[in-house]
């Protein structure tokens, strides 16, 4: 009887130290339990949609964004999952017939239907912004740019989405949701780590923008934004009629004034042995031009291929004579000198891609574009049979004046020429205004930084990992104690 109370009191599951093991072993897996509980609860895989149509001068485009429903407000988690380029030109070019511009945007916003989950149609925001195509049509004949403008709208409601309006945007709002867009994919804004100007090149409008050192002297081209907490005091401008189609005509229509024979438009920013006959109405038709000339109807536009010259002709069109401020880009706007690195997109991506000047020197830029403008027009058919012959024809031009444009123009110089990335896409998204457009209007970037998670991923991480080993290790420990502890007790009956 005595020996067997003797074991009783000597098992080690009655000890306190082994009570207590046990307890904290037991906390401690509750803890990691309801840890791993709370912090994976949020991880699931519903999406939400925006959809926004960048109407632009010279073509439509529908660009679907996606983003975790739950994460809204954190930034870099909205991307872009499907493009469509509506076929035709853009919708200022439906004038005539406004029903058309909305006809025209059906087939992508079917692809749309076929691209977003039934359930989300509902919810699913659509916008439509129109640049500067339109800015120029509501110019020359406001009426027909309100018919465009409906006969789209009305389009857009037929879908099963959440129609949000359809409007021509400011250039100010251009410009300034393009830099939104940059710097939101590049993951700026959160980190607060310094930003990216942008650049856009259209066919109508170009836009310029970014954080100055100097102080911004005119009113119009100041933009505030508070985003994540931090404050940006941006400069922008765009500049109506410099989006590289309509520099094209008031480029040759400066070239007209000097012509002795009307009917022989000579052009050295067109390749040698390039020749073909054009209308007076495709130069001058356009409220860019103030001065229309009396002219026959059509003329022959005959390359001559000399870049300097090319460059000379384009450098007319910046008019550097008057400037009511400290410092001036040109036509009398105010401009900071530009400040850090830029992305340059759009239509500055197209054709320095095309020219293969994505990288290098100003200098090594300009001697390229001497040697591609002195190319026969023959050869350079030859060489690019899968190019369509209007972009071809034009290279040679829009390189010349790009290459002017952010040198004379935006005093870019040899010094900080490789501060300027020309990229098409950052990540999946492409560089352009919609999708800092839809982050504004759906309210996705908080003035204020948002409320900071229990633990970062990483300390949560390596908190499991060293917490789970902990709890081995007491297993362990128990174990050993245990072990001991029995042997022990029998080692006392015996
Ligand atoms: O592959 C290409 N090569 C050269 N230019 C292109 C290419 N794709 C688009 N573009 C040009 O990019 C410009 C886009 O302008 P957009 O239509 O956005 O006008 P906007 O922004 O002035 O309203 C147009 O000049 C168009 O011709
Ligand atoms: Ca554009």
């Amino acid at each position: 009887m005595d020996e067997q109370r003797e074991v009783q009191v000597k098992n080690p599951c009655h000890r306190p130290v082994f009570i207590i093991l046990t307890a904290v072993i037991a906390v401690g897996i509750i803890i990691v339990v309801s840890i791993s509980v709370v912090q994976n609860k949020r991880i699931s895989q519903k999406y939400k949609y925006g959809i926004v149509l960048d109407a632009g001068s010279s073509h439509t485009s529908v660009f679907i964004y996606e983003w975790p429903a739950e994460k809204e407000n954190n930034t870099g988690m909205v991307r872009q999952t499907h493009t469509c380029n509506v076929k035709g030109k853009g919708i200022s070019s439906y004038s005539a017939n406004p029903e058309g511009a909305g006809m025209s945007l059906q087939e992508c916003m079917e692809e749309a239907k076929q691209k977003i989950p039934v359930r989300r149609h509902l919810e699913t925001p659509v916008y439509l912004g129109a640049t500067a195509g339109m800015r120029l049509l509501k110019m020359e004949d406001e009426d027909a740019s309100e018919k465009v403008l409906a006969s789209v709208g009305r389009s857009l409601q037929k879908y099963p989405f959440s129609f949000q309006g359809a409007r021509i945007i400011l250039g100010q709002e251009e410009g300034a949701f393009g830099w939104i867009t940059v710097n939101y994919l590049s993951d700026n804004l959160r980190t607060a780590t310094g930003t990216l100007g942008a650049l856009d090149l259209g066919g109508a409008s170009t836009q310029i923008t970014f954080v100055p050192k100097q102080e911004i002297e005119s009113q119009d081209n100041a933009i505030d934004f508070r985003l994540y907490g931090n404050d940006y005091h941006l400069y922008t401008h765009s500049f109506l009629c410099f989006g590289k189609d309509q520099v094209l005509r008031l480029s040759l229509a400066e070239k007209f004034h000097s012509m002795i024979d009307s009917t022989l438009l000579r052009d050295p920013c067109f390749h040698t042995g390039y020749n073909l006959s054009k209308k007076y109405v495709d130069v001058f038709d356009t409220p860019c031009i103030k001065e229309k000339s009396a002219s026959p109807k059509d003329f022959f536009h005959v390359g001559e291929g000399v870049w300097v010259e090319c460059q000379n002709s384009v450098r007319k069109v910046f008019n550097k004579s008057h400037c009511g401020y400290s410092t001036c880009s040109f036509d009398g706007v105010f401009q900071p000198s530009v400040e850090g690195k830029f992305g340059a997109f759009s239509a500055f991506f197209f054709v320095m891609d095309f020219l293969n000047l994505t990288s290098g020197t100003l200098h090594e830029a300009k001697l390229k574009m001497k040697r591609y403008c002195a190319t026969p027009w023959k050869e350079i058919v030859q060489r690019y049979p899968s190019i369509k012959e209007k972009y071809l024809s034009e290279y040679c031009f829009s390189g010349t004046y790009i290459l002017t444009l952010l040198e004379d123009g935006y005093k870019f110089t040899s010094n900080n020429w490789k501060d300027i990335q020309f990229i098409k896409k950052i990540g999946d998204s492409d560089a352009g205004w919609t999708l800092g457009y839809m982050l504004n209007l759906t309210n996705m970037i908080p003035a204020e930084a948002p409320d900071i998670p229990l633990m970062a991923h990483g300390g949560y991480v390596s908190f499991m990992v060293l917490f789970t080993l902990l709890i081995f290790l007491l297993f362990f420990l128990a174990f050993l104690y245990y072990r001991r502890s029995t042997r022990t007790a029998q080692k006392d009956i015996i």
